[in-house]
C-alpha cells in the first residue's frame, strides 16, 4: 500500500531513537501520512543486535514506542506529548540488520488525560514482525523534561532521501 507523505516531524540531538547527534542511537525519520498515521524509518547497524544478525527485542520495543507516542502529533497544530506507561508488544519475526524497517504507528483512542495507540515494525518484504500497543499520559513538556529545544536541536531536519511515498 502507498502512503502518501505530507510533514516531516521533528527530530532531537540526543533521543536514543531520533537524536541525530546520538552515535549509538537509531537516528530515525517520522514522517505523517495523508491517512493519519505516522511511519517511521530506520536502519539499525550492528551496534543494536542481540543474538549476532537479530536486532535487540528492547530496540524493536523502543521504536515501536516513540513512534506510536509521537503518532499523537499527526495533523495537529498544537503539541501534546505523551509519558509511556503501558506498552506490550508481540514479536513475530526475526528483524536483521542492516536494512531499512518502517514502523507505523496510529492513535485508537484518547482522552483529556491519557492516549492509546498501536504500532508494527514492518519487514523490507512487507511481513510484519513486531506489534505493539501503547497508553500514554499526556503530559505539559515542563513536567516531563527540563526541554531546551535550541539546545536539543528540537528541528525538522530535511533530507534528501526523504520520501514523497513510502511503499508497504
Ligand atoms: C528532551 C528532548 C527529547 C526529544 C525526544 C523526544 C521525542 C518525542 C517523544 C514523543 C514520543 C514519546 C514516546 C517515549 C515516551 C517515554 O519514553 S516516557 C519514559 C517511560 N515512561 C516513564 O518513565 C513513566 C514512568 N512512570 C511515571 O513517571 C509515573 O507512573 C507517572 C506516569 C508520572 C504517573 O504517576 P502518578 O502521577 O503518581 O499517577 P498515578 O496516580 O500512578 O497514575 C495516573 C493515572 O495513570 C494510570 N496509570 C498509571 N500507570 C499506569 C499503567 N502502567 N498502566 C495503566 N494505567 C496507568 C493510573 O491508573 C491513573 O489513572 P486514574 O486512576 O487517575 O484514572
Amino acid at each position: 500500500m502507498q502512503h502518501r507523505i505530507v510533514k516531516k516531524q521533528y527530530n532531537s540531538k540526543l533521543c536514543f531513537i531520533c537524536g541525530l547527534k546520538n552515535g549509538s542511537g537509531l537516528q530515525a525519520s517520522f514522517y505523517e501520512t495523508e491517512g493519519g498515521e505516522l511511519i517511521a524509518t530506520f536502519t539499525p547497524s550492528d551496534e543494536h543486535q542481540s543474538y549476532p544478525g537479530r536486532l535487540h527485542g528492547g530496540i524493536a520495543s523502543a521504536i515501536l514506542d516513540e513512534t506510536i507516542g509521537r503518532a499523537i502529533l499527526v495533523g495537529r497544530e498544537e503539541e501534546i506529548w505523551g509519558i509511556t506507561i503501558d506498552l506490550s508488544l508481540s514479536y513475530k519475526k526475526p528483524i536483521p540488520l542492516g536494512v531499512e524497517l518502517k514502523v507505523v504507528g496510529r492513535i485508537t483512542e484518547e482522552n483529556s488525560r491519557f492516549f492509546h495507540g498501536t504500532g508494527e515494525i514492518v519487514l523490507p518484504g512487507g511481513e510484519v514482525a513486531v506489534t505493539g500497543k501503547g497508553k500514554y499520559l499526556k503530559a505539559p513538556l515542563d513536567k516531563i523534561a527540563d526541554f531546551d529545544r535550541d539546545a536539543q536541536e528540537w528541528a525538522v531536519v530535511a533530507s534528501e532521501r526523504d520520501p514523497e511515498i513510502i511503499d508497504i
